[in-house]
């Protein structure tokens, strides 16, 4: 059995980043949770021009920097400049130019005077307070340098990245596509959620779980519904989901049973298994493989409920993550101070799901009542972290510091 490092470096060591030519597409500004494949270069400085962060009147600092109330300096106005205009005048010993916020800086002007240090009389304008050299005053590039990297490839299109886009006029963008991930269920006790359940039967919640993290990962679902537990069909599915698919999540028959035929599947499809079980609970059968000569990657997650989600959240969705082309931060680990005790046999390393709250800067787990057993997804509403005990770990006291993992989108 694998640790679930070791894993981890497996996978990821397998995953290769959609093509940054081949595999992207261009999109316009109002297409969000996008990855960009090239870097933005962009050709307008930031500020494109020297603007005043103020209201107020745009002087010469050597006129006004001995301005006190008591002997303030007496300037000229000699032209109003409203943000959007041009200014006419070049400011000149002894003037000033009345000014507004994001105005351009008339020439000859270097500092912004706020107009609640002034007192205007007629046209003259009363300086009470020295200010600092340049104070108020944006100056044009100071922020970014036209023809220089403003987003490199790589991350994620948030509301602030695309502020930036559009500040920049850029308003095409070359993205990476959607990672198609294929999802099934295996089973034949599975039904879909609007039919009434017969004996033995149970709902195929997996299916909507995987849909689910899939999208908010960011890639494209294809479902291919419930499969029942028989060779040939099953077969059938993987082979032809292998056309499409980027990735293959199947949910069920990968541990040791009679009707669990996903790792024979595989091998009679040539596939080579890297990984047929972790030493992590919830999540112990998992398995991973790829198919010779062909990009895609294959996982059969576990069929328990609670193993599904851990083993998703925990292998597959970074390597969704790698695969779209995001640079980094395919997992986001913190440590929190535990608020209950935590418990494990210390054989497997185990996760506990339950809820991350940031109280005064820090963090804190409060792991979810009821049945941690694998076949409980009941108390998994409502939750956004794992917390997790390494192998050897038997218990984490109330206050203890312990791992834990973030998920579904906290
Ligand atoms: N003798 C052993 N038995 C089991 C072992 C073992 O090591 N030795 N491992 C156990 C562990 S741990 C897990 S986890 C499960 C994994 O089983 P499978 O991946 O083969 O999954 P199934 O047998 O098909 O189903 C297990 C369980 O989950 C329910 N299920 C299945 N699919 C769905 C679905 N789509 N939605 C909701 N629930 C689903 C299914 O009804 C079973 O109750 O094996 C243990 N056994
Ligand atoms: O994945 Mo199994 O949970 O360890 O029941
Ligand atoms: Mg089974």
């Amino acid at each position: 059995m694998l640790s679930v490092s070791d894993a981890e470096a497996i996978i990821l060591n397998l995953v290769r980043s959609l093509d940054n030519q081949r595999d992207t597409e261009v999109v316009d500004l109002l297409a969000d949770n996008r990855i960009l494949a090239t870097p933005v270069i962009s050709n307008l400085d930031f500020p494109h021009w020297d603007n005043s962060a103020m209201d107020g009147y745009a002087v010469r600092y050597e006129d006004v920097q001995h301005s006190t109330e008591q002997t303030p300096a007496v300037l000229e106005i000699v032209e109003k400049i409203p943000a959007g205009c041009q200014p006419q005048c070049t400011i000149k010993m002894g003037q000033a130019a009345r000014i507004f916020t994001g105005a351009v800086m008339p020439a000859g002007a270097d500092t912004v005077v706020m107009q609640e240090k002034t007192r205007l009389e007629d046209n003259r304008v009363f300086i009470l307070t020295a200010p600092k050299l340049q104070e108020f005053v944006r100056y044009k590039a100071s922020y970014y340098q036209a023809g220089t990297e403003l987003l490199p490839a790589g991350i994620v299109l948030n509301a602030p990245e695309i502020a930036v886009l559009a500040a920049a006029q850029c308003s095409q963008l070359r993205v990476y596509r959607k990672v198609r991930v294929a999802i099934f269920s295996t089973g034949n006790e599975l039904v879909t959620p609007d039919k009434p359940l017969q004996p033995g039967q149970i709902v195929d919640s997996n299916q909507y779980a995987i849909a689910s993290l899939v999208r908010q990962t960011g890639a494209e679902v294809l479902m291919l519904g419930i499969v029942k537990d028989d060779p040939e069909v099953l077969t059938q599915t993987i082979f032809e989901a292998l056309v499409n698919a980027d990735i293959i999540i199947s949910s069920g028959g990968v541990s040791v049973g009679d009707y669990d035929y996903i790792e024979q599947i595989l091998e009679s499809l040539n596939a080579k298994i890297h990984i047929r079980s972790v030493g992590m609970k919830p999540g112990k059968p998992l398995t991973f493989a790829t198919f010779p000569g062909k990009n895609c990657l294959y996982f059969g997650l576990p069929g328990n409920p609670a193993a599904v989600l851990v083993t998703f959240l925990r292998f597959v969705q970074p390597a969704i993550k790698k695969m779209s082309g995001l640079a980094d931060y395919w997992l986001s680990f913190v440590k929190a101070r535990s608020h209950d005790e935590l418990r494990s046999d210390g054989k497997r390393e185990t996760y506990l799901w339950g809820k991350l709250h940031l109280i005064d800067g820090f963090y804190h787990f409060q792991v979810a009542g009821g049945s941690h057993s694998s076949g409980n997804l009941i108390n998994l509403a409502q939750t956004n972290a794992l917390a997790i005990l390494p192998v050897g770990k038997t218990l984490i006291n109330p206050g203890e510091e312990v791992q834990v993992l973030q998920v579904f989108g906290c």
